[in-house]
């Protein structure tokens, strides 16, 4: 069965909504151990001549290990969501927790990955992956390792002494991410990282990003326009209503992990979980 959000509008009438396993909006589905990302009740408005009224009470949970990604019309406040809980930007009511504090500003259990990465042009990719752990002051004999490690596993290996300008898109995004993995956050908030990407290095780097989450298994919580890829990485995808944005429904992910694409995209519930996405986010396009 489906449960929606509680505050969700309808489902469209042709969905599949009856093959799909019940995701219930909180407090029902409140994991049994303490989540590692609380957002609730969360209003954000901007203020200025025009006011933008951003988030509306909204409520969004994530376990520790999950992995959660966020779908929801261009506007709908997924950015300032995700700002929020990095602790970027303030918001006006309710109340955000990581780790079961107060999100008091930025902390360094959190990584941030934005859509174009934050790499210095004039230093090596190695320099820039090691720079935030330099910054914090990590010592260099433990951050060497990781780095090599990092590096390989990311790719770019024989790409080091290379400059952010000699690298292709995806692989500047994947020394972004590697310089935010370098760091050890415990949650992972991702916005968009593969989004000005071509679609096959964006499926490419997908299955990377998947293949290192399985190893360290961080909190990570994505915000995607794509629901192929949220379908593909998640364990649960949030759908948010237009502006002001809201949670209007969650669907639990029940596709077997370790996750090669060809198994996934054969198995059937992976066509009704995009099947169902679609519709729901055709209902919320329609009505933006
Ligand atoms: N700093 C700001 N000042 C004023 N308004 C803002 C600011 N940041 C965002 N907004 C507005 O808040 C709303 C939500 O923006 P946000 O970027 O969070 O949406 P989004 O869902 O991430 O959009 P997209 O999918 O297009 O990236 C938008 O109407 C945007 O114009």
């Amino acid at each position: 069965m489906y449960k929606p959000h509680k505050d969700s509008m309808p489902m469209p009438a042709s969905s599949p909504a009856a093959s799909l396993r019940a995701c219930a909006s909180a407090p029902e589905s409140e994991p049994a151990t303490a989540p590692a990302i609380a957002v609730r009740q969360v209003l954000k408005t901007f203020a200025g001549k025009h006011e933008v009224k951003a988030l509306e009470a909204v409520d969004l949970t994530v376990a520790p290990h999950e992995f959660v990604s966020i779908l929801g019309p261009s506007g709908c406040g997924k950015s300032t969501l995700l700002r929020i809980v990095a602790g970027l930007t303030p918001y006006q009511g309710g109340e955000v927790q990581v780790n079961q504090r107060p999100v008091k500003g930025p902390s360094p259990e959190i990584g941030v990955v934005f859509q174009s990465s934050n790499m210095l042009p004039w230093l090596t990719v190695a320099d820039n992956m090691a720079l935030g752990a330099k910054l914090r002051g990590l010592d260099m004999q433990v951050l060497h390792p990781k780095l090599e490690q990092l590096t390989e596993t990311l790719g770019l290996k024989g790409f080091e002494k290379h400059h952010p300008h000699q690298l292709s898109g995806g692989m500047r995004q994947r020394a972004a991410i590697g310089q935010i993995l370098a760091l050890d956050p415990q949650i992972l908030l991702m916005d968009e990282p593969f989004g000005a990407l071509d679609a096959l290095t964006r499926d490419r780097l997908n299955v990377e990003l998947l293949r290192i989450w399985q190893t360290l298994r961080q909190t990570v919580l994505l915000v995607t326009h794509s629901i192929a890829e949220a379908v593909f990485l998640s364990d649960r995808v949030i759908v948010m209503s237009g502006r002001p944005g809201r949670v209007v429904q969650e669907i639990q992910i029940d596709l077997p992990r370790p996750r090669q694409p060809e198994e996934i995209k054969s198995d059937p519930r992976y066509g009704e979980y995009i099947a169902e996405l679609s519709a729901l986010m055709g209902v919320f396009n329609d009505r933006h």
